[in-house]
């Protein structure tokens, strides 16, 4: 693997899923395989999971990690091309490049601006990132992907359903909030969950939410959450901002909200989440205390996520 930007990376997806959870049982037997490697872990967005994850992945394989907060420990960062540089202190391209020679893989968090359509669809930055790196490159979330999320989302399905054995329905639920945020959770689920064969995928969001179908193609799109809730073995919940009327926050209705009484319609569906969440706006405190949460267990999983990213893009150097 030469990059990881989106599951169009992948050449088996359940050879991946499948590996990672083997990493899971036996987390340190690639220990070897990073003997002298750094994995430089660049932020321009704040993170818990991401960062922690991919440094506890990289210890597991043997790997040292610097991370860098740009915000709050580097120079102000030029994004653009072209600018007479009177208030901002370090070009992307000096300091991409640079990093990039201090590390054999450089995996960066890269969030969208949420006012400009084309530039974020067109992943200008991470583009960019991609250009100036001499390494390999890992999406830590993006304008609108969050890779390393779904994989760990798609195992941790996995081991809920012996490996895909049992055909299951899994529904992807706008929730209310109250910040303008990313379509990139939701996006990349999409086109994770869409690879499975086994899996029934609905979306429910209100009018005008709806993602870009380049993501949520061969799903079924209803605007009725209470009528895509019935029969669910997953909910998987997760707000982002209009996509229509980019980046606008159109629906606050807190009927939206996560319930104890609305997961009763389901089959007794597990509860998602990438986290952080915000308790009572997106979900009840009784769901997410609830047995059905398995929020805790995706968080995990994001460690081996990363690592079998990591161990592939390593195996490849070699
Ligand atoms: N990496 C996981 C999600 C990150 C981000 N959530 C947030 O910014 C929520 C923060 C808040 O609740 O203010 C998102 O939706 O893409
Ligand atoms: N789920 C996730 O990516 O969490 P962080 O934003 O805390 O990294």
């Amino acid at each position: 693997m030469k990059k990881f930007f989106s599951v169009e990376d992948v050449v088996d997806i359940y050879d991946l899923i499948k590996e990672a959870l083997l990493l899971k049982k036996n987390p340190y037997s690639f220990q070897h395989i990073g003997k002298n490697k750094t994995i430089g872990l660049v932020f321009f967005n704040p993170s818990l999971r991401t960062r922690i994850s991919c440094q506890k992945a990289a210890f597991n394989l043997g790997c040292s990690t610097w991370v860098l907060d740009i915000h709050r420990d580097s120079w102000t960062i030029e994004m653009d091309d072209g600018n007479v540089m009177n208030l901002t202190q370090e070009h992307l391209k000096e300091a991409i490049s640079v990093m990039s020679l201090y590390c054999d893989i450089l995996a960066v968090r890269t969030f969208p601006n949420l006012s400009d359509k084309n530039y974020d669809d067109q992943e200008i930055i991470f583009n960019k990132i991609l250009n100036y790196s001499r390494v390999p490159v890992v999406n830590m979330e993006s304008a609108t992907l969050h890779p390393l999320q779904s994989l760990a989302d798609v195992m941790t399905i996995a081991e809920y359903t012996s490996f895909f054995r049992k055909k299951c329905k899994v529904v992807l639920s706008w929730v209310p909030h109250v910040k303008s945020l990313p379509h990139s959770v939701a996006n990349s689920f999409a086109q994770w969950i869409s690879k499975i064969k086994q899996i029934d995928f609905t979306i429910t969001c209100p009018e005008r939410y709806n993602l870009h179908k380049k993501f949520s193609n061969g799903a079924y799109i209803t605007h009725h959450q209470n009528e895509a809730f019935i029969n669910a073995n997953f909910i998987y919940a997760k707000n982002w901002s209009s996509y229509l009327d980019y980046g606008k926050i159109l629906c606050k209705n807190p009927n939206w909200m996560i319930t104890e009484n609305k997961m009763k319609l389901t089959n007794q569906a597990k509860f998602m989440h990438c986290l952080p969440v915000r308790r009572n706006l997106v979900v009840e405190d009784a769901v997410l205390d609830s047995k059905y949460s398995i929020v805790l267990q995706q968080a995990k999983n994001r460690i081996y996520a990363s690592q079998i990213i990591f161990l592939r893009i390593l195996q490849s150097l070699s």
